[in-house]
C-alpha cells in the first residue's frame, strides 16, 4: 500500500505560481528510473558533488525511495527530463525534551539549478512542503541547511546547534574512566542491524536528534557508493560489562607520508547510549598509536570530552555552529508533545506570517512537566515570531539573547524558565 505521504497530490498553489513563471511542479516517480535519476543528478549538480556514477545511482534509487520526491521542470530548455528544482521529504520522529517524540516532516536536497536562481522557485517549494506537512496532520517540519541565510524567511528557527572537535591526541592525556566494558573491531556488513537498534535508541533519548532512515543510519557505518574514502572506514563496537552493545565509533586515519608517528584520525560517527560508552570509545580514539590528531564533527555543544582529558585545551573546540533547525506548523501538538522541567504558565503571543502557527496561546505546565496549550485572548506574556519559538523550542538556552537582539518582547526570563533544559538539544547527523 501506498503511504499517505508519498501519494498525496502536489500543492496547487506551489504549481500554480510557478505555471505562471513558465514552471512545471511534479511529483517524481521514483520506479521511473530514468526520472529518479534525473532527479537525482539534478540533486548532485545543485550542491556541487560529482555527477554520481550509474552504480551510485541505482543505490541512491532503492536507499531513497522511501521519499516523497518533488521536481520543479523547464518544459522549454532543451532538456526538459531534467529538473530546474529539487526537493525531498519524508516523515520522521523528532526526539523533544521529556524525551518524547513529535512526528516531524523532515525536508531535505532543496537545489535550485544556478540557471534558474532567484526566480522565486525555492520560495514556491517550501511554502508547499510546509502546506504538505499540515495536510498530514504533522506539527513540526526540520531541516539540516548549507546555508544559515535562507530558512528564517519561512518561519524555521535554529532549534540545535553541534560542535566540532580538534584533539591533540600526544597531549590531551586521559583521566576520564578506565574502559571496564570490551572493545572491539567489527564490519558494517555484520554489525549493520545492531548498529541501526544503537543509533534509534540513542537518538530516542536526546533531544534534537531524529529518528534515522536505514539510509541515514547506514551512513555512519559504511560510505556510499562513490566515496572516496569507501576503503578506509573501520568500525569498533563497545559492549559494556554484561556483554551488551553500548555503542560504536566509525573513523578514517590518514597517514603523514613524512613522518609515521603524525597520522590524523577522522570520526565518521561515535555512537554511544550510555557514558560509559561514550567515555570508552573516546579514550580508544585519542589514545590510537601512530595518530596525533584526532577530529570530530556534530558532536554535543554540552559534549564532556573537556572533562575527561587531562589538558583540557588539547581538546579544542573548532566550531560551534547552528545544526537542526525546526518549523513550528501546529503550536498546541508540537508543545504538548515536549515536558517542561519547570512548572509555569505562559501566554505567547506568536507571529507568524505564513499563517500556520498565527495566534495567542496559553503553555500551563504542571509539576509533572506535563503542559496543556489552549487558545486564549488573554494579554500576552511574551510576543515572538514563530521562528524564535523555534529557537526555544527543544530546551535550547536562546530566549536571552533572541531578547537582546530585540526579536522577542516581553518576558524573556519566564520564557527560558519554561522551556530551557539542563541538557541542551543536540543532533548529531545531517539530513
Ligand atoms: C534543506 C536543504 O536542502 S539545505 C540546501 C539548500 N540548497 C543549497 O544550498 C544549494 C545551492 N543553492 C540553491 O540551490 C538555491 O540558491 C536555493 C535553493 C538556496 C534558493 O533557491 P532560489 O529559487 O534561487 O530562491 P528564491 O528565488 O525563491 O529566493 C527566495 C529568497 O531567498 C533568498 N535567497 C536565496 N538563496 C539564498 C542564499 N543562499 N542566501 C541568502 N538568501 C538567499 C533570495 O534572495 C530571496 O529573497 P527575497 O525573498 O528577500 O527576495
Amino acid at each position: 500500500m501506498t503511504e499517505p505521504y508519498l501519494s498525496l497530490p502536489i500543492d496547487d498553489q506551489a504549481a500554480a505560481s510557478l505555471r505562471d513563471s513558465g514552471l512545471r511542479l511534479a511529483l517524481v516517480d521514483t520506479a521511473d528510473d530514468d526520472a529518479f535519476d534525473a532527479w537525482l543528478s539534478a540533486d548532485a549538480r545543485g550542491f556541487h558533488s560529482k555527477q554520481p556514477s550509474p552504480a551510485a545511482l541505482a543505490q541512491q534509487r532503492e536507499l531513497l525511495r522511501h521519499r516523497r520526491t518533488t521536481g520543479v521542470y523547464d518544459d522549454n530548455i532543451p532538456v526538459p527530463h531534467s529538473p530546474v528544482g529539487t526537493v525531498n521529504s519524508w516523515p520522521a520522529p523528532l526526539t523533544v525534551p521529556g524525551p518524547g517524540q513529535v512526528d516531524s516532516w523532515l525536508i531535505s536536497s532543496v537545489t535550485v539549478a544556478p540557471t534558474h536562481r532567484r526566480r522565486g522557485i525555492a520560495t514556491a517549494m517550501l511554502p508547499a512542503e510546509l502546506r504538505t506537512a499540515v495536510a498530514l496532520g504533522l506539527p513540526v517540519a526540520a531541516l539540516t541547511v548549507s546555508e544559515s541565510t535562507i530558512y528564517g524567511r519561512w518561519g524555521f528557527g535554529p532549534s540545535a546547534f553541534s560542535t566540532a572537535w580538534t584533539i591533540d591526541a600526544r597531549r590531551a592525556g586521559w583521566i576520564g574512566p578506565a574502559t571496564r566494558g570490551r572493545l572491539s573491531f567489527t564490519t558494517a556488513p555484520e554489525f549493520i542491524e545492531t548498529g541501526r537498534a544503537l543509533l534509534a535508541r540513542q537518538n530516542a533519548a536526546h533531544a534534537g536528534e531524529v529518528g534515522l532512515s536505514e539510509y541515514l543510519a547506514d551512513r555512519t557505518m559504511t560510505p556510499l557508493e562513490g566515496a572516496p574514502d569507501a576503503s578506509t572506514y573501520r568500525i569498533v563496537r563497545y559492549d559494556g560489562p554484561d556483554g551488551d552493545p553500548e555503542g560504536f565509533v566509525t573513523y578514517t586515519i590518514t597517514e603523514d607520508d613524512s613522518d609515521f608517528t603524525n597520522a590524523t584520525l577522522d570520526v565518521v560517527a561515535l555512537v554511544a547510549t550510555t557514558d560509559a560508552a561514550n567515555a570508552a570509545l573516546w579514550r580508544y580514539v585519542i589514545e590510537m598509536d601512530l595518530v596525533s590528531t584526532v577530529r570530530a564533527h556534530t558532536r554535543a555543544v554540552d559534549e564532556p570530552l573537556p572533562w575527561l582529558v587531562r589538558d583540557i585545551r588539547r581538546a579544542k573546540v573548532t566550531k560551534v555552529q547552528d545544526h537542526l533547525w525546526t518549523r513550528i506548523l501546529d503550536v498546541p501538538a508540537a508543545l504538548e508533545a515536549r515536558r517542561y522541567e519547570n512548572a509555569g504558565t505562559l501566554v505567547l503571543e506568536v507571529d507568524d506570517p505564513l499563517g500556520f502557527a498565527d495566534g495567542r496561546f496559553r503553555v500551563a505546565a504542571g509539576s509533572d512537566g506535563v503542559a496543556s496549550v489552549t487558545e486564549t485572548t488573554d494579554a500576552p506574556d511574551v510576543s515572538l515570531p514563530v521562528g524564535a519559538l523555534a529557537s526555544v523550542y527543544l530546551g535550547a538556552p536562546a530566549a536571552a539573547g533572541l531578547a537582546a537582539a530585540g526579536r522577542i518582547d516581553g518576558d524573556a526570563v519566564a520564557l527560558d524558565r519554561l522551556f530551557r533544559t539542563a541538557v541542551p538539544p543536540r543532533l548529531s547527523s545531517w539530513f
